[in-house]
């Protein structure tokens, strides 16, 4: 799938569906469910000594399922040790099943308090917190009652307690990365497969540590919806690597066509961040009164006004990337020049105004191309909503590959990248410093030079996309997470 990333660095995720059949096929040759549960609690309760070695006191919120089963086992677990526990039991009704047994073994301890006031925890003395309400058979909207819970382990969170979460954090949907209302937690211990949800939105936030016990389930070999890269990669791989004995045709060249009257900034930024990714050579062709400025600024980066020069003439060999759309706007001129790119070859990546433009034309490529939406220029090629497109960011990202023929980067606080064979790579660790204008002109630069010296597509948009979110991780450490620019990421790509 990627040539350059060996398989170690990419985290295999599944949907609810496989996980369950998973489950299903492991009771099956056991004969039995309650060991699973069991081997769940122990992995979790082997995780929590690992991360606080002198615990004494363990508060262990649970619901009414399996989920709060497995906490459960952890609380006897404890107890089993001499540490104190309180249970904050949040079940609505009697429990069954491997949940019930799990209650009646622990509840056995007369050492364990049990309430069903939630409340309280604010008072207990214990700082580290079980999440166990819910995990993969919560469906939204959650009740009033788990909303409560949810806050109430929060507002622990907050006063300095260590909150591990049981399979997902409680309130995550799983499968989309949602969740309105969701417990935060310092680490979450996931059963059986790693989940989807947990690297997309507000998961992706939610979730400050994963770790996965596979609990031996019955392997299915089922393909995995997706993979999360891990974001240590790139510093065991350099993306552009420079060989002593090469010269500027190594690394290719790229051509930037953008910066409509009042944009000109984004052509530039894009310009330079192709520039400062190695390419060889960088050309940016937009609006003539914001060559100065370009010259000013990055006198490496050749430019040119489409007036004065045709666009196919940028162009320096079949291999020459054009990156077209930021701030390419959607007057008479950004239509033209998107016409004189339909009227070219070579590989593309098609961002911005150039998105809308791809959807009023609605044909497909026709050339290897990187589309870099985010939600809401997704929700307009696909003619959907953006609350859509945010229930199934990969199914988006699918449809959108097959329907342009394109790979295709879908920007959020976690990307997922896609090409046309189905494959699938979840990258990035939120970094709120990029929720600026800026941060995609920045990232369509850094593609178009990934994809003038890798030459494939999917390999570039995979590189490009986590290397920008690496470097602006990097850099709002340093500048701060409110004043950082997005162009100043590109001080920290090496
Ligand atoms: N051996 C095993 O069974 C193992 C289970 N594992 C763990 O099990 C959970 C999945 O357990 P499951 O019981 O299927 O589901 P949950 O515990 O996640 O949730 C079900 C309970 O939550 C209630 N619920 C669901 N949605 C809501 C909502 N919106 N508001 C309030 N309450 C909600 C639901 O109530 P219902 O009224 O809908 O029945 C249930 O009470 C898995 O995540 C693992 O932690 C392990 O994998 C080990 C083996
Ligand atoms: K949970």
């Amino acid at each position: 799938m990627l040539t350059r990333i060996p398989e170690r660095y990419l985290v295999p995720l599944y949907r609810v569906e496989d996980v369950r059949r998973r489950e299903q096929a492991s009771f099956a040759q056991e004969g039995e469910s309650y060991a699973m549960m069991h081997r769940a609690g122990e992995a979790l309760y082997r995780h929590i000594l690992h991360h606080n070695a002198s615990l004494k006191h363990l508060s262990v919120v649970v619901g009414g399922g399996n989920n709060g089963g497995d906490g459960l086992v952890v609380a006897a677990l404890a107890a089993q040790d001499g540490i104190e526990v309180t249970v904050y039991d949040c079940s609505s009704k009697p429990r069954t099943g491997d949940a019930e047994y799990a209650e009646k073994v622990a509840f056995g301890y007369d050492t364990i308090q049990i309430t069903r006031n939630i409340e309280a925890l604010n008072q207990d003395p214990g700082q580290v917190v079980v999440d166990g309400l819910l995990g993969i058979g919560f469906h939204p909207p959650i009740s009033e009652d788990l909303a409560n819970a949810i806050a109430a382990i929060n507002q622990k969170r907050a006063q300095g307690a260590w909150v591990v979460s049981v399979d997902c954090p409680s309130g995550l949907d799983v499968e989309t990365g949602r969740g309105a209302l969701l417990v935060e937690a310092d680490l979450v211990v996931t059963f059986i497969a790693d989940k989807l949800g947990h690297y997309l939105l507000d998961g992706a936030v939610a979730c400050h540590q994963i770790v996965m016990e596979s609990l031996q389930a019955v392997d299915l070999l089922n393909r995995p919806t997706a993979y999360f890269l891990t974001p240590a990669v790139l510093e065991n791989y350099p993306p552009c690597l420079r060989l002593p004995n090469s010269h500027k045709g190594t690394y290719g060249h790229v051509t930037v066509l953008g910066g409509d009257l009042g944009f000109g900034g984004a052509a530039i930024m894009a310009s330079e961040a192709a520039a400062k990714s190695g390419v060889g050579t960088v050309t940016l062709m937009t609006q003539s009164r914001h060559l100065s400025a370009s010259l000013m600024r990055n006198p490496n980066v050749m430019c040119v006004s489409p007036e004065d020069i045709g666009l196919g003439d940028t162009l320096r060999s079949s291999e020459s990337v054009l990156v077209i759309g930021p701030g390419l706007g959607r007057t008479e001129w950004s239509e033209r020049n998107w016409q004189a790119f339909l009227a070219t070859e070579g590989p593309a990546v098609v961002d911005a105004d150039a998105l809308y433009w791809l959807g009023v034309y609605g044909q497909p490529m026709g050339r290897p191309a990187v589309l870099t939406p985010h939600p809401g220029e997704a929700a307009r090629l696909l003619q959907c909503s953006t609350a859509d497109i945010l229930e199934d960011l990969v199914g988006s990202a699918q449809q959108i590959a097959t329907r342009f023929q394109s790979v295709v980067i879908l920007k959020g606080a976690t990307s997922v990248v896609v090409n046309q064979n189905g494959d699938v790579v979840i990258l990035g660790q939120p970094c709120p410093a990029l929720a600026k204008g800026g941060s995609g002109d920045v990232l369509s630069g850094m593609v178009g030079a990934c994809l003038a010296y890798y030459h494939e597509p999917f390999e570039a948009a995979v590189i490009a996309a986590a290397w920008h979110n690496m470097a602006a991780n990097k850099a709002s450490l340093v500048i701060g997470q409110i004043s950082m620019q997005p162009y100043q990421l590109l001080d920290y790509l090496e």
